[in-house]
């Protein structure tokens, strides 16, 4: 198989563990900003989490490198567009991108334009690539809690002009969907559709609770409901899509090794498996390395793999007309 050539969807990315080293270096200089070196490969060393972290919250130190200089609108815009530059060098046809929000008012921005900015940056890059994309706002589970309504009202403008979905990230306890009903409900009656991190570091119980409290269509990584058989029937009979990202899963510990991955396991059974980067810098990946990974590891046929898109495609938060539009590609 040609992984480089072959069709590629990228349902769970974030924009701030996917910036080019480089443009850190050139951001802080433009903007005066005191970073640790200038050169790229020592900023790289410090934006790459390692191959085994001895846990999801050291895997989230490498983000506040990157945060620190995506705070006005110009940087924003310019991450967006070269998140989705790479991504069509390398044949991703779909990207949804997700990101917080509540990370970027460092320097005053509201959230407006903070959203606007990040839109920007993908239409610049869908005028100029084969490809196109949405954005997920991710709510950041150990910040105040007061902002989040503002964050979805302003959001809620650029529904179905960029922006698609509500998430939540950042470390995983146990119950945590409970806190976060009424916020889900909100987005929910605004229109917005729910993807959840869940089952990751965290508990089976908590992609039930993400499906059964929020309202998720979608679960970013999902693992844990191998060992939870409630969670297991209900990701199955509300025919809820798994996003699967191999290199971030070994990493955070959220599995041993990629052999003991339940990917293969949850494909052959029928769950809706997709495969995703999650994060292009920190994981140190692209989407061709974590193709070309899980069809080695989780033994894939090419036949295999277009069932993987087709899943991709059709559990996209992209309006029906893209949907056929991605469906030509696999012909
Ligand atoms: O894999 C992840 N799990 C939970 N949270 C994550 C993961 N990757 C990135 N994040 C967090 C760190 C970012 O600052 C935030 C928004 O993109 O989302
Ligand atoms: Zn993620």
């Amino acid at each position: 198989m040609n992984f480089l050539q072959l069709p590629k969807i990228d349902l769970h990315c974030h924009l701030d563990g996917s910036v080019r080293p480089q443009t850190v270096i050139d951001l802080a200089t433009i903007q005066g900003t005191a970073i640790p070196s200038n050169n790229v490969d020592d900023i790289k060393a410090l934006m790459v989490a390692p191959e085994s972290c001895p846990n999801l919250n050291e895997y989230l130190t490498r983000f506040a490198l990157p945060v620190s200089v995506m705070q006005t609108e110009a940087a924003l815009e310019r991450i967006s567009f070269e998140l989705f530059e790479d991504a069509a060098k390398e044949n991703v046809k779909y990207l949804e991108v997700r990101f917080g929000p509540q990370l970027h008012r460092q320097q005053g921005l509201n959230f407006e334009q903070i959203i606007g900015s990040v839109v920007k940056g993908m239409r610049r890059a869908e005028a100029q690539y084969d490809i196109k994309g949405n954005y997920i706002l991710s709510i950041i589970k150990v910040l105040p809690k007061d902002d989040i309504n503002d964050v979805i009202d302003a959001g809620a403008k650029f529904l179905d002009k960029g922006v698609v979905a509500f998430d939540l990230a950042a470390s995983e306890e146990p119950g945590f969907c409970h806190e976060y009903i009424p916020y889900a409900k909100y987005a929910l009656e605004k229109g917005y559709r729910i993807t959840i991190h869940a089952g990751e570091q965290g508990v089976g119980q908590n992609v039930y609770d993400a499906i059964a409290l929020l309202g998720a269509e979608r679960i970013g990584h999902g693992i844990h409901i191998n060992n939870h058989q409630q969670a297991y029937d209900l990701v199955r009979s509300e025919a809820v899509a798994l996003e699967t990202c191999p290199s971030s899963n070994v990493q955070t510990k959220a599995v041993e090794s990629l052999a003991s991955h339940p990917f293969g396991d949850f494909y052959r059974d029928g769950l809706l498996v997709t495969i995703n980067t999650d994060n292009r810098t920190v994981s140190d990946t692209t989407m061709t390395k974590e193709l070309q990974l899980a069809v080695e590891k989780f033994n894939l046929t090419e036949q295999d793999y277009f069932k993987i898109y087709q899943i991709s495609a059709e559990n996209s938060f992209a309006s029906d007309e893209v949907k056929q539009h991605l469906l030509t590609f696999i012909g």
